[in-house]
């Protein structure tokens, strides 16, 4: 067995709350999203982990909740590494707008198949797929090569940055990751096998109020 990957969501954000589109926009945390990630820290902090190294993407509301489970877990100055490619898939022109409106306008199936499918993309944005084409290169450069070498890797990002990992490691099919939604400020703890298959998964709070 090498060593462990740690994958959280961000906690809520005030466009998860006001339920618009939210892509690469950077909205800040809710009240919520602050308290959801501090009961990830904390949850992360009972198992007496610690980490080596943090990442996270270039928007405030994973940036934040990465800040706040460090600080949980004691360590608030741990070296963090911010990155494009860990953003949030970028939702096109859909950004911004509400998702019932959406769901009026273009009907329930298609905005599902929007916002789930691998390769479908919202209009002027990136698919699952186009996702994982940055996030996969970005994981097998910088991230996986730590967890190989043994060490404790937190990664904070987004809903559908992190699901085409979670895909990749729980050796998911495109029917299946329709189906995945990622709860907020939920941490997911993965040991890895020396061969970078997964030896463990292990899933700190409720996943089921998923959306
Ligand atoms: O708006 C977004 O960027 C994402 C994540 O909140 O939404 P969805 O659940 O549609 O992937």
């Amino acid at each position: 067995m090498s060593g462990t990957l740690v994958l959280v969501r961000h906690g809520q954000s005030d466009w998860n709350l006001k339920n618009l589109f939210t892509g690469w926009k950077d909205p800040d945390l809710t009240e919520l999203g602050v308290q959801e990630a501090t009961a990830g820290g904390e949850a992360l902090a009972a198992t007496g982990i610690k980490f080596d190294i943090a990442f996270t993407s270039e928007l405030k509301r994973a940036q934040n909740t990465c800040r706040i489970v460090l600080e949980k877990v004691g360590q608030p100055n741990l070296e963090t590494i911010r990155d494009l490619a860990l953003n949030e898939r970028d939702y096109g022109d859909l950004s911004g707008l509400n998702k019932d409106d959406a769901r009026a306008k273009w009907g329930e199936e298609q905005v599902h198949i929007w916002r789930r499918s691998y390769d479908i993309p919202p209009p002027g944005g990136e698919s699952l797929r186009d996702t994982g084409a940055r996030v996969w290169p970005y994981y097998l450069t910088e991230i996986l090569p730590r967890v190989l070498k043994g060490q404790t890797v937190l990664v904070a990002a987004h809903g559908n940055s992190l699901r085409s990992l979670v895909m990749v490691l729980d050796r998911l099919s495109k029917e299946e990751i329709l189906k995945l939604n990622l709860a907020t400020g939920v941490p997911m703890v993965y040991k890895l096998n020396a061969d970078s298959t997964v030896a463990s998964k292990e899933v700190l709070g409720d996943m089921s109020g998923a959306h």
